[in-house]
């Protein structure tokens, strides 16, 4: 086992070595391209023996019955029993052969033979046509449920990514499990349900000719599986080396994809060109691709050769396996009859015990791609459960339905530190918001500003310390009691590539369409015009990528997405992170008209470099490197004469010259 260990792990470090050398000049702009820390689980997977990989058959087994059984109970029946019935049809025609055969050998007239022959050749072809009708039903029924399980495979891949926090999204190790996952680990479980009937098609062959040999002539059964071993070990081995090479490249076909992506999609073909960063990219791109098929080349020469032993040995085997018949037949151990059904038992054994050990490889294989994908549905099931709503004790509010529009909103010694990140982007903030007020979040780049929106949106939870809806831990009440009353007019405009209409209602989508409103916050949003304009109006496709699609201008996206939060908004929270920096003055004038409006009623949170927009707020918070430092109304702020004051100062400045 030592050697076999040994053997592999010279040609596979072999390839890892090449892999960091020859890419060096890449490594330095794309460090990505170094081999993935969690190669480590790839290596214990090299050094396991073939012995351990079929102890975690029966594993495997289960695991893709139960993934077949809870897509389809009667397609897995079908699948599974038609095959079981196909093997005793191939266990009678095998013994036919053998009756039909000692009767053609007996010393008798001949055409005495050729009748007595007859029923056992009735009985051959009887067999023969049940065992291929019961295939080609077996067949069906296996694709018949292949669909059906990927159907649910992926049903349950996209429920666990939009129900992940959305701190996952900035974890390196939930990035690399995702990537895993979505490159082969979902088709593997798909495929490991087809390669477990594979394996039950290819076992019950065996079983069905080793039972007709154990009438025919035991003594063969165990030369059998010897012939058919290293065909079955090099098999193995090969999928092993693909696997371990595989594993190895999951992070530099992450770049590559992302190098990619940002070559051939519209977003960034602008930059791209200003920048004249084509060239760089792909050259980028150019460093990968040959690491690639490098190692592509590795890999096939390992396997090429892994292969070549395994049909040296295995020819060696099989001349063996027929010597000893022809030794037992020379010494008149078996009759010329027996020794002649078994050559057409031995035929269809070995056959069926090379499919047997593909298809245990093939299951090992799969089962290892498919524990990708468990491995990251644990973890995001994991993340998911480890929501505070989920994880800690027992809530603090009871009941399901939405909870009241909150009265008051604080923040109770909130800090919050990135997944990755060594210091805080927020700390220690405190503050109350009451209903039907303004506040202003002020600071320079980078001081936390988007970071307590996003808190106050419950993107993210807390580090420490609390948010609270009217005294109640919003952290501990379940998102969909309380995301009803947030809306957000985000930083980041999403362009989403919907009719004018749906980007609009997008934050009530599941709601009938209120047109009345609709047309509100579009025109609150100073959009209202610009939609009608359009040549197909609210049905106007913003793509380009689609024909009649079109596209907008940054202001105007801007106003959309504006018109977006405002439609959503039920008088609960609004939070507007920066919602004018691409607007025109009318524009601008037009939405801090939009959100003064709200005084009185409605609870909103404002971002904005622009201090002539903040001045109405009811208080002002200013932020700095994460640390709230002032707080209060405009008129206080300026008296203070502080951080605001200077900002203040400075703007208006620029506005009078
Ligand atoms: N997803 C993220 N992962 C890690 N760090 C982040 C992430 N988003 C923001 N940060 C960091 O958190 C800090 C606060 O960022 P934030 O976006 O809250 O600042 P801001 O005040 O809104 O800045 P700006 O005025 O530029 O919009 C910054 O140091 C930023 O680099």
């Amino acid at each position: 086992m030592r050697s076999r260990a040994g053997w592999l792990a010279r040609l596979v470090p072999r390839q890892r070595k090449r892999d960091s050398g020859e890419e060096h000049t890449a490594a330095e702009a794309l460090p990505e391209l170094e081999d993935i820390a969690w190669y480590r689980h790839a290596e214990e997977v090299e050094t396991a023996s073939f012995w351990r990989m079929a102890r975690q058959l029966p594993g495997l087994v289960g695991q893709a019955l139960r993934t077949a059984w809870s897509a389809s109970p009667a397609w897995t029946v079908a699948a599974i029993g038609l095959n079981v019935i196909a093997g005793v049809a191939t266990t009678t025609a095998l013994l036919a052969v053998s009756d039909i055969s000692t009767t053609l050998f007996a010393a008798a007239p001949t055409w005495d033979r050729v009748l007595a022959a007859g029923p056992a050749l009735a009985l051959l072809v009887g067999a023969t046509a049940a065992r291929a009708g019961l295939g080609v039903g077996a067949g069906f029924a296996q694709q018949r449920l292949n669909p059906l399980v990927l159907n649910r495979t992926e049903r349950e891949f996209y429920r666990l990514i939009t129900a992940v926090p959305r701190a996952a999204f900035d974890d390196d190790t939930f990035a690399d499990r995702l990537k895993a996952a979505k490159d082969r680990g979902s088709r593997a479980v798909v495929d490991l349900v087809g390669d477990v009937v594979d394996l039950v098609t290819a076992a019950v062959t065996v079983v069905a000719v080793a039972a007709a040999l154990a009438v025919i002539e035991p003594v063969l059964i165990p030369l059998l599986f010897a012939a058919a071993l290293p065909t079955g070990w090099a098999a193995v081995r090969s999928a092993r080396l693909m696997y371990v090479s595989n594993r190895s490249r999951v992070s530099r076909r992450r770049r590559l994809w992302m190098v990619e992506w940002l070559m051939d999609n519209r977003w960034t073909a602008d930059d791209q060109r200003y920048h004249e960063a084509g060239q760089w990219l792909r050259g980028q791109h150019q460093a990968m691709v040959d690491q690639e098929t490098r190692a592509d080349f590795e890999v096939i020469r390992s396997q090429t050769l892994t292969r070549a032993v395994g049909q040296l040995v295995a020819g060696v085997a099989i001349a063996g396996v027929y010597g000893v018949l022809l030794w037992m037949l020379a010494t008149g151990t078996v009759p010329l009859a027996v020794a002649a059904a078994a050559v057409v038992a031995i035929g269809q054994g070995r056959a069926g015990m090379e499919s047997l050990l593909v298809a245990v490889n093939t299951v090992y294989e799969d089962g290892l791609y498919a524990a990708d994908r468990h491995e990251f549905d644990a973890l995001a099931a994991e993340r998911i459960a480890a929501q505070p709503h989920l994880a800690g004790p027992a809530p603090v509010a009871t009941g399901s339905d939405p909870l009241p529009v909150p009265q008051t909103i604080e923040l109770v010694d909130v800090s919050f530190r990135y997944p990755g990140k060594d210091t805080d982007a927020v700390t220690g903030v405190s503050l109350t918001i009451e209903r039907g007020r303004t506040l202003a979040l002020v600071g320079e780049n980078g001081s936390g500003k988007t970071t307590v929106a996003k808190l106050l949106a419950g993107l993210y939870t807390p580090t420490s310390g609390q948010i609270l809806w009217d005294g109640v831990d919003i952290t501990r009440i379940d998102p969909a009691r309380w995301r009803c009353h947030v809306a957000v007019i985000a930083q980041q405009v999403q362009q989403w590539p919907f009719t004018a209409e749906l980007s609009v209602r997008l934050g009530r989508s599941g709601e009938p369409v209120d047109r009345e409103r609709l047309e509100s916050a579009a025109r609150d949003a100073g959009a209202l015009d610009m939609i009608e304009g359009f040549e197909h109006g609210w049905s106007q496709l913003l793509d380009t990528q689609f024909r009649g699609g079109t596209d907008l201008s940054g202001g105007q996206w801007q106003r959309l997405s504006s018109a977006r939060g405002l439609y959503r908004d039920r008088g609960g929270l609004l939070v507007a992170d920066e919602p004018s920096a691409a607007l025109d003055a009318r524009a601008e004038a037009l939405l801090f008209d939009t959100l003064r409006a709200r005084a009185g009623s409605a609870t909103t949170v404002l971002i904005s470099h622009r201090l002539q927009g903040v001045v109405h707020a009811d208080a002002i918070a200013v932020l700095d490197e994460g640390k709230l430092i002032e707080l209060g109304p405009h008129r206080d702020l300026v008296v203070a004469d502080g951080v605001y004051a200077d900002l203040w100062r400075l703007q208006s400045k620029s506005y009078a010259t």
